[in-house]
């Protein structure tokens, strides 16, 4: 049907400008004409046909329509056709053997015996093709059930070359007034390949591979989003051969996808819409906890939750808490908070309260699939953040690649408990979370957990193939999680088996950083290693912790102390990190001090101080929280620079390390890594991993074993710490220029 949408636009538009005769039937020159019959050679004869002047519509309504009477039909045959330009001819060569392998992966024949959807693709070149046959709308064949995949080779030129005329020609075909804006939606989709030389042209934004980027963008618009693979880029004198292997690949998974699917799958096109249009959401970031006062029997409420339930609840429950580890101890699936002021849990209150914690049906559910979260399980959710998407696109990393090497577009954001026992007024989730201060909700077996927050991430991840400035390069990468930051939304250390999930990702050699709100100290006590251990540090005295967390247990303080009292023996053992959020009026004024005496008690490895994302829920306003109370980066500079002095005035050996001042963050360290005048905040996380295997998850080891080389110099203190390789942008996605 879209071919016949488009034609019946030009059709229309032809009517409107008289280009139609009176009987309504197209008026054809006898240019036009000529080329018609030429047309019917088919794309076989693309050949040396190369018109400049001004462009032509052509009145090919009647044939057109016959073809497409069953546009839509998966049947058809699908012919990739491969354009390239070439100057020096060693994209040609490229172009024709990567045809070859193309044709040898999707099997393709035009053997009518044989059954493949795919004809083998044909290489054109771009200085002989005629535009308008293949980029006004999609060519026409003699062959009636043709469905056509554009891939591109292009090398960059900076100087007059063929790709201007095309580009032009890309560009005219878009604003032409008398043509549909998208009139190559008919084809099945696009992807491009640039070529390159970094040599000359080090960086994108000195000019590498930039004409690549052009025909990316001109044919997302043509072809209304049809990008079926992000743009791959590479230097055939260097990483070529890797690059377009990686992006074949891909490619090759895309179109065998079409064939069985007959669609380019979740995301593509048009799918990424928020992404597409850049507005990202501003206030997303990990680690802080997430909060909207819901009680649990306000989100269970009116959804017939009868004893019948219940009762069916514990045979699940009791069945789903059974771990397959024989060595495991027996879960503890139910109301599990012990240390609740030594509260007594009744069976008559167990069988009263098992629950699913967010059941699909609730309105808890909704609103966090809403803001983008999966829902894996009953409890667990997984969400890719802002900066995961940024990496993709090139556009940077967040402040733990600067300070420990993390790759965000290999980073997965997840948590297994999405409950909390918090109310921070910094939240900046418009959900309606559970919050509660003990378990008492069904229990998921951690492998469910484990096999869904994969697999949701994963979603999420092949989602972002069509959107603007993906690079293919990093969305390969993408496709293996290596960390996960388990801090999104709840508490993670609330999960009855956070240490078998731990398990799993690590036997995946995925990195755990894992956030807690210094609550849970039985927890937190009986948690085994894991490769960062964070706990968030909102205020420095009892009064400013209430007032900022709102926490929901009357005994919040010395919970709080007591976490701090064993992250302080963890220290030799486990990268301990404390995470503070600064609050203008909260948390900051004349604080740096009790900080400091905190600090003295808890001797983290690392601080981190990070300036509050300002989100405009209503929690946060009824907080009495506006911008007014986001600090200003010099301020977070100001405290951070009291705070290092008040912790050299106690004798406490720590000092300013990194930053990073997008993200408006900066980490003090111990001195323990500081190595030969040198910071050394990186992780070796292979060096984890072997000693995790070696050691086993109580193992003896230190932090000090798995310190990785020195942070590069742009993250130390004093140089922003803005990952070189990516592109600044502002929040319109425009490119900042370095200062
Ligand atoms: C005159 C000239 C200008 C070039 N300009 C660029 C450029 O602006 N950006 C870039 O990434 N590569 C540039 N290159 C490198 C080519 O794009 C690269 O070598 C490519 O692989 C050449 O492909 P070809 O042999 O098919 O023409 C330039 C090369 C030449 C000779
Ligand atoms: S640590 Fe991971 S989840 Fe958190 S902001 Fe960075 S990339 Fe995103």
């Amino acid at each position: 049907r879209e071919p016949l949408r488009v034609l019946q636009k030009v059709y229309e538009k032809s009517a409107q400008n008289g280009s139609l005769a009176t009987d309504g039937n197209p008026k054809v020159s006898e240019k036009e004409d000529k080329s018609k019959e030429s047309e019917s050679a088919g794309v076989e004869n693309g050949k040396s046909r190369t018109k400049q002047g001004p462009k032509r519509i052509k009145g090919d309504i009647s044939r057109r329509a016959s073809r497409n009477g069953e546009a839509g039909s998966v049947a058809h045959k699908i012919q990739a056709l491969v354009f390239y330009s070439s100057l020096t001819a060693s994209t040609e060569k490229i172009t024709k053997s990567l045809a070859q392998e193309l044709a040898a992966s999707l099997g393709c024949t035009d053997d009518e015996e044989f059954d493949s959807a795919f004809l083998p693709p044909k290489v054109l070149d771009l200085a002989e093709v005629d535009y308008d046959e293949y980029f006004i709308t999609p060519p026409k064949t003699d062959y009636e059930q043709v469905d056509f995949f554009y891939l591109f080779a292009i090398p960059s030129y900076n100087i007059d070359s063929i790709n201007d005329n095309f580009l032009e020609h890309l560009k005219e075909t878009h604003h032409d007034f008398r043509i549909d804006t998208s009139p190559l939606a008919p084809i099945l989709g696009y992807s491009v390949f640039g070529f390159g030389d970094r040599e000359g042209w080090p960086t994108e934004e000195e000019g590498f591979c930039f004409q690549a980027k052009e025909v990316d963008k001109w044919m997302a618009k043509l072809t209304g989003r049809k990008r079926a693979y992000p743009l791959g880029m590479g230097d055939w004198k260097r990483d070529g051969k890797e690059r377009l292997l990686e992006w074949r690949t891909g490619l090759t998974d895309v179109l065998k996808q079409l064939e069985r699917t007959g669609s380019l799958g979740d995301g593509v096109p048009g799918s990424g819409d928020p992404l597409e249009s850049d507005d990202e959401e501003e206030a997303e970031d990990d680690g802080e906890v997430v909060v909207e006062e819901v009680s649990i029997s306000k989100a269970t409420k009116g959804r017939g939750a009868g004893s019948i339930e219940d009762v069916e609840d514990i045979g699940r429950i009791m069945e789903m808490s059974r771990t397959d580890d024989p060595g495991q101890k027996p879960a503890a699936t139910l109301a599990i908070d012990f240390t609740s002021e030594g509260k007594q849990v009744t069976k008559k209150t167990v069988a009263v309260t098992i629950k699913e914690m967010v059941p699909k049906s609730s309105p808890t559910y909704a609103a966090l699939t809403k803001q983008g979260y999966s829902i894996v399980g009953s409890h667990s959710g997984v969400k890719i953040c802002r900066w995961t998407k940024s990496a993709l696109r090139g556009r940077g990393s967040c402040y733990k690649f600067s300070f420990y090497g993390i790759n965000s577009h290999q980073c997965m954001e997840s948590t297994p408990s999405l409950s909390c026992s918090n109310k921070c007024v910094f939240c900046w989730r418009h959900g309606t979370n559970p919050v509660g201060t003990t378990w008492r909700w069904v229990v998921d077996p951690p492998q469910l957990i484990f096999d869904g927050v994969k697999e949701n991430h994963y979603k999420k991840i092949k989602m972002m193939r069509g959107v603007p400035g993906v690079r293919a390069e990093r969305f390969a990468e993408a496709m293996r999680i290596r960390h996960c930051a388990l801090s999104l939304v709840g508490e993670p250390i609330f999960y009855p088996h956070i240490n078998e999930f731990l398990r799993l990702l690590h036997g995946e050699r995925i990195s755990s950083f894992l956030v807690c709100n210094a609550q849970h100290p039985d927890q937190l006590a009986a948690l085994q290693h894991v490769t960062q251990l964070y706990v968030s540090i909102d205020a420095s005295n009892r009064e400013s912790l209430r007032r900022i967390d709102r926490p929901l247990h009357r005994d919040f303080w010395e919970r709080f102390q007591r976490c701090l009292d064993i992250l302080r023996e963890r220290r030799v053992r486990q990268r301990t990190v404390f995470r503070l959020t600064l609050v203008k009026g909260f948390n900051i004024d004349d604080e740096a001090e009790g900080y400091a005496d905190l600090v003295e008690r808890g001797l983290p490895c690392f601080v981190e101080v990070k300036g509050v994302t300002y989100c405009g829920t209503s929690t946060s306003s009824s907080a009495g929280l506006t911008m007014a109370n986001v600090p200003f980066y010099q301020e977070v500079c100001d405290f951070v620079v009291a705070l290092e002095k008040a912790l050299r005035k106690r004798g406490l050996a720590y000092g300013i390390a990194a930053e990073h001042a997008h993200s408006c963050c900066i980490l003090l360290a111990s001195e323990r890594f500081r190595v030969d005048g040198r910071w050394h905040t990186l992780i070796d996380y292979d060096r984890f991993f072997e000693l995790l295997e070696e050691k086993g998850p109580d193992g003896e080891f230190t932090p000090e074993d798995y310190m990785g080389p020195p942070t590069p110099e742009w993250a130390t203190w004093g140089n922003g710490g803005f990952d070189p390789r990516d592109q600044r942008v502002d929040k319109k996605g425009r490119p900042i220029e370095a200062v």
